[in-house]
């Protein structure tokens, strides 16, 4: 790639540019000085306030709110490094073509895709996933498409012998017709009648979905679905003692680029199926150690210099995306050091006002370009180009591997299908080739956290490697959005375990980020390292000044009082900030609503829930906590749920106690208030910020009421929970009348 860099210069090709939205960056760098004030303002009263307690009870409250308000200002000083330099991107792929005339000029690419689980992860959609790519609008012989399958599921491994028979068809089908959509079934279900081969393929696909998915139901493959001798073979792995946390290494070549022709006589990309060995006794280190087999299996098969990463779901929606990455990698003034580029999470079937914020803007959009204008976006797993070269040391520090064939500058001169080849990819992809070696540690992706994502971004970065984020009008893939919501705090509660890992390691960004990337980028891996915090303050906020309220305690100033002015100015002002960002990103308002909702609802389950189990984890009662998969299998019942916007309980979960309770308690203070009120002839000013709390607490729990009252279907709350939280809070309420 160096020479294509060297050659872009001479032709002083303009491959992308950027662009900084002046105004709103002048507007947030002007606006943090000003609330950094009040936010003095506040500590001060917040001191003043603990000094000047007079009983034990008043300075437990003025302590709990001092914290609560301290993270709150913590968080919102980590996220002032997101709006100081946000930047935008463009790219220019048609200029390319000057540059990469033949297709020996192109880079060659591998794409690893990960499954885990055939039941949470139906084949047929990681088929699709793989499909998509295996058409990317690049020189097909320069593409490599490696699954990785944590499951070891002989029915991933026929979906995909099906895969690699459809795309002899699907292929050409695509360039000839110029198909932009190229995950087959978004292809199939948008309308697009006016090409002539379609409706052919369109019964070839549907047979091979059905092959996969009677397969699937019934659990087994009969020897009627195999063609061959060599199908039939490579079954025979599947012993009664393989299952999917003890077996062997099995990897299939399906497709071959310099053999396999599609039906025009083009070649295919190579096709290859991993499942890497697995033992009971060795730590696999979950989708982390998966990523860092395909690094090696790939280097002893392809060893391309580019790399990209893909979850089963994240199917591509642009055949241009390869491209696109290209025009930062060949760009000669980004240097030596460009690691990797990110292209953001989009999702594919989120509800209209996407009631759990599944689109998660914050993280993947508006961060990301905040974190683009400094040294660049973290990795958030998928949809990410690395340029292979990152995996070993920093851009000026060579690390080597301990095998010199996986070398990122290795070249490999045997053909895929060679004994050898495949002897070193068993040998690399066996469980206990990574003890006493560097990998996971100073080689690839990194171990020692459950969102390998961030912390292997974060590590590169510490490295010396830079990133931009890519993000082009059409979304370049297309993920899955959890569409209940234990699926959606289970997430976020696995993300929360995984981030505290990263505090309380040597890693924290504040000590070690801090100096190894400075300041700015420092605290940006700090907001989300200090994120499961974030549950203490939603916890107090959600309680405390309720249950004040009902014990007739007023814990906020008067409503004439210029403190309350204070709090009144700072609460809009962020809220009001915050609005106005996610509105310029393309957001509506009422995304906003439940975006905002959606934040506190995980501070009150998932962040909670992450807190207390990395702390059973740290004292040794419980560890066993791993990367539980989040479900990309569709119930009807539950979809359509999901798309009439109605939030999906239906399961006991403790995680839910804590909101439902609290749901339970804003009503019953606020109601407490009111009748307070109207006693006293209608005093209102102590208390009414209190009310306001409660009021906004109403509000944002309208859905909870609506589960535990008002519904009837299988995703409302289930009665045991309401009974259990209606008895916490009732428990709750009356220890806090008692101090009346
Ligand atoms: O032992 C495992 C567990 C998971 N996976 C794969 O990891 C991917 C991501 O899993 P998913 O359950 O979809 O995780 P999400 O919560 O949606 O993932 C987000 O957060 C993860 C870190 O927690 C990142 O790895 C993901 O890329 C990011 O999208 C999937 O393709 C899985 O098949 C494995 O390969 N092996
Ligand atoms: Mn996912």
């Amino acid at each position: 790639m160096e020479d294509t860099r060297a050659r872009a210069a001479a032709k002083a090709l303009q491959l992308n540019s950027k662009h900084i939205p002046s105004r709103a960056t002048t507007f947030n760098r002007l606006f943090a000085p000003i609330y950094a004030v009040g936010l003095l303002a506040l500590f001060y009263y917040h001191i003043s306030s603990l000094l000047n307690s007079t009983s034990l009870g008043s300075f437990f409250i003025s302590i709990s709110l001092f914290i609560s308000d301290a993270i709150l200002a913590f968080m919102w000083a980590t996220a002032q490094s997101f709006r100081m330099n946000p930047l935008r991107r463009r790219e220019f792929p048609a200029n390319l073509k000057e540059l990469l005339k033949n297709d020996s000029d192109f880079p060659a690419l591998d794409v690893f895709i990960c499954t885990a689980d055939p039941y949470q992860e139906p084949p047929m959609n990681v088929v699709n996933t793989a499909l998509s790519v295996m058409a990317f609008d690049y020189p097909t012989s320069k593409i490599s498409v490696y699954v990785s399958d944590d499951g070891g599921s002989a029915m991933t491994l026929f979906a995909f012998m099906e895969a690699a028979r459809f795309a002899a068809t699907w292929l050409p089908f695509c360039t000839k017709n110029d198909v932009v959509e190229r995950n087959p079934d978004a292809f199939f279900t948008s309308n697009h009648d006016w090409f002539s081969e379609r409706e052919e393929i369109k019964i070839m696909y549907e047979k091979m979905k059905m092959r996969v998915e009677t397969i699937c139901e019934e659990g087994k493959i009969g020897d009627e679905y195999l063609n061959g001798e060599e199908e039939c073979m490579a079954f025979n792995q599947w012993t009664k003692s393989f299952t999917s946390q003890n077996h062997p290494t099995v990897i299939k070549v399906l497709l071959e680029s310099s053999k396999n022709k599609d039906t025009c006589g083009e070649a295919l990309p190579n096709l290859i199926y991993v499942s890497r060995q697995k033992s009971v006794t060795s730590h696999h280190h979950f989708k982390t150690g998966a990523l860092n087999a395909l690094l090696r299996v790939s280097a002893t098969m392809t060893n391309a210099p580019v790399i990209l990463t893909l979850d089963c779901d994240t199917y591509s929606n642009d055949p241009q995306t390869p491209t696109r990455a290209l025009c930062y990698f060949l760009d000669p003034k980004l240097g030596n050091d460009l690691g990797y580029v990110q292209f953001p999470q989009r999702f594919y079937g989120v509800s209209k006002n996407d009631i759990y914020c599944g689109e998660l803007k914050h993280l993947y959009i508006i961060n990301s370009s905040g974190m683009d204008g400094l040294l660049g976006p973290n990795y958030v797993g998928t949809g990410c180009f690395f340029v292979r070269r990152a995996f070993f040391g920093g851009p000026s520090s060579l690390e080597l591997p301990e095998l010199s064939q996986l070398n990122p500058n290795h070249v490999v001169e045997r053909h895929i299908k060679s004994q050898e080849v495949l002897d070193l990819a068993h040998l690399v992809a066996s469980c206990d080739y990574e003890n006493n070696t560097k990998w996971g540690f100073k080689l690839g992706f990194r171990y020692g956290s459950l969102v390998e994502d961030y912390f292997t971004g974060y590590c590169l970065q510490c490295e010396g490697w830079k990133s931009l984020l890519c993000n082009p009008k059409r979304a370049a893939f297309y993920g899955d959005v959890p569409i209940t919501l234990l699926s959606v705090v289970n997430q976020m509660k696995r993300w929360s375990v995984g981030l505290l890992e990263v505090t309380f390691s040597k890693y924290n960004p504040i000590t070690y980020g801090v100096r190894s990337i400075g300041l700015l980028m420092g605290l940006s891996y700090a907001h989300y390292a200090f994120w499961p915090f974030c549950s203490i303050p939603v916890i107090l906020y959600a309680f405390l000044p309720q249950l004040a309220l009902i014990s007739a305690t007023q814990i906020f100033p008067k409503v004439w009082d210029v403190w309350f002015v204070v709090y009144i100015l700072l609460f809009l002002g962020a809220y009001g900030q915050d609005l106005v960002e996610f509105i310029l990103f393309e957001g509506t308002f009422q995304r906003w609503w439940n975006d905002q909702r959606m934040w506190m609802i995980r501070s009150g389950s998932s962040l909670l829930f992450g807190c207390v189990e990395f702390t059973w984890k740290s004292l040794g009662i419980n560890s066993n906590f791993g990367f539980n998969v989040t479900g990309k299998a569709m119930d009807e019942e539950q979809s359509k749920r999901y798309k009439q916007e109605l939030f999906e309980f239906g399961l006991f979960s403790p995680m839910f106690v804590p909101i439902t309770t609290a749901a339970i308690v804003n009503l019953a203070s606020f109601v407490c208030g009111l009748i307070e009120i109207w006693k006293s002839g209608g005093a209102w000013e102590h208390l009414f910020a209190q009310m306001l709390v409660a009021g906004f607490g109403v509000v944002n729990c309208w859905p909870v009421y609506e589960a535990m009252a008002l519904r009837n279907d299988g995703g409302k709350l289930p009665p045991k929970l309401t009974f259990f939280c209606f008895s916490l809070a009732l428990l709750l309420c009356s220890f806090a009348a008692f101090f009346r």
